[in-house]
């Protein structure tokens, strides 16, 4: 059965992304598209300035946009999928809770709450269970689930693999932003032209933070924590999309590269339509992967890894995905279907 869905957000970057994911998606169909005050009552095609690389889809460009407010979507609504800044994100997505929507978000509000399952299908779908929890505890009809940060999204399949089979102990890592996950009025072109830009506001926080939610065990009531210490240095550079990132891993136990490539295989795509089959692709060549050649692998859903180097404790390696496909509006979808799939719509 076709799952009705609205897009909160629907004009930003992330939303136009997730407009183009979910108008030919098998699941799903586009019922309900809400902007700011200043876009309601005009057109989807007025309001939205398109820029994404395929055409406005004609049966969205005609759809009415309304205030973000839980008054204005249909009841009839299952799913929201929400990509709004994350002070709007923690003042509205509650209530859109309260009233009953289950709402799957890309917004940082509330990543690291107790009771808000953050989840990457492919690494912990078994946390997903804590919406049980939330229900319980916030008495909502709705529910709320988070996908983590897109540079976050990058690091933690390869580093689930390690994690399983040889116990992290220690992550370093040193991203190379591109400069869509700013958004388009982000970081303007006298910025950036020419240049790196070595802080992402909030960025370094989030990496260390999420990373050991997600890898962190779920008993039944409570995550708790991956113990392993996670810093981050994020960085700001002039590619247009994925992001690329260079990870140190200690492991409690001896490791090889050979190892590390296994492990990271062996953490593949799981039983939903937007999760790549293999998921892990390893490159053997020393200079892959490169955002302008392999961010779009596996439809932008994939993530590549490469550079393998032994190092005194672990393994030194570096990664890559598209952040705002896996990272932002491909990971909220995929954690839609799994929302549908485990019956929680
Ligand atoms: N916070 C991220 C968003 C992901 O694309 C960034 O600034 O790059």
């Amino acid at each position: 059965m076709t799952v009705r869905v609205g897009v909160l957000g629907a004009t930003g970057a992330v939303g136009q992304r997730l407009i183009q994911l979910l108008d030919p998606h098998p699941e799903f169909e586009i019922a309900a598209l809400t902007a700011s005050e200043s876009s309601a009552g005009k057109t989807y095609k007025e309001a939205a300035k398109w820029r994404v690389n395929s055409p406005i889809p004609e049966d969205v460009a005609g759809l009415e946009v309304h205030a973000t407010d839980p008054e204005s979507v249909p009841d009839d609504v299952d799913l929201i999928f929400s990509s709004l800044p994350s002070s709007v994100g923690a003042e509205v997505e509650p209530g859109f809770c309260e009233a009953g929507y289950v709402v799957s978000s890309n917004s940082s509000n509330g990543r690291m709450d107790e009771d808000v399952p953050l989840i990457i299908p492919e690494v912990n779908a078994d946390h997903v269970d804590l919406l049980e929890v939330q229900r319980d505890e916030r008495g909502w009809d709705g529910a709320l689930l988070k996908n983590p940060n897109c540079s976050t999204i990058t690091m933690v399949p390869p580093l689930a693999g390690l994690d399983r089979e040889f116990n992290l102990t220690d992550v370093r890592v040193s991203t190379l932003q591109a400069v869509s996950g700013a958004g388009y009025s982000g970081v303007s072109s006298m910025e950036i032209i020419d240049n790196a830009i070595p802080h992402i506001g909030g960025e370094e926080q989030k990496m260390e933070s999420e990373s050991r939610k997600l890898l962190g065990s779920f008993d039944g009531a409570e995550v708790h924590l991956n113990e392993m210490d996670v810093a981050a240095s994020c960085n700001r550079i002039p590619t247009l999309d994925g992001h690329l990132e260079n990870v140190w891993a200690d492991t409690a136990e001896d490791i090889s590269t050979a190892d590390a490539e296994a492990a990271m295989e062996s953490v593949t795509g799981v039983d939903l339509p937007s999760s790549p089959e293999k998921l892990i692709t390893v490159f053997e060549e020393p200079d892959r992967p490169q955002p302008r050649l392999d961010r779009n692998i596996d439809n932008g859903m994939g993530v590549a890894v490469g550079g393998f180097r032994e190092t005194t404790d672990g393994v030194q390696f570096n990664c890559l995905a598209h952040n705002t496909m896996r990272g932002a509006a491909g990971a909220s979808v995929l954690n839609g279907e799994l929302l549908n799939k485990r019956g929680y719509l």
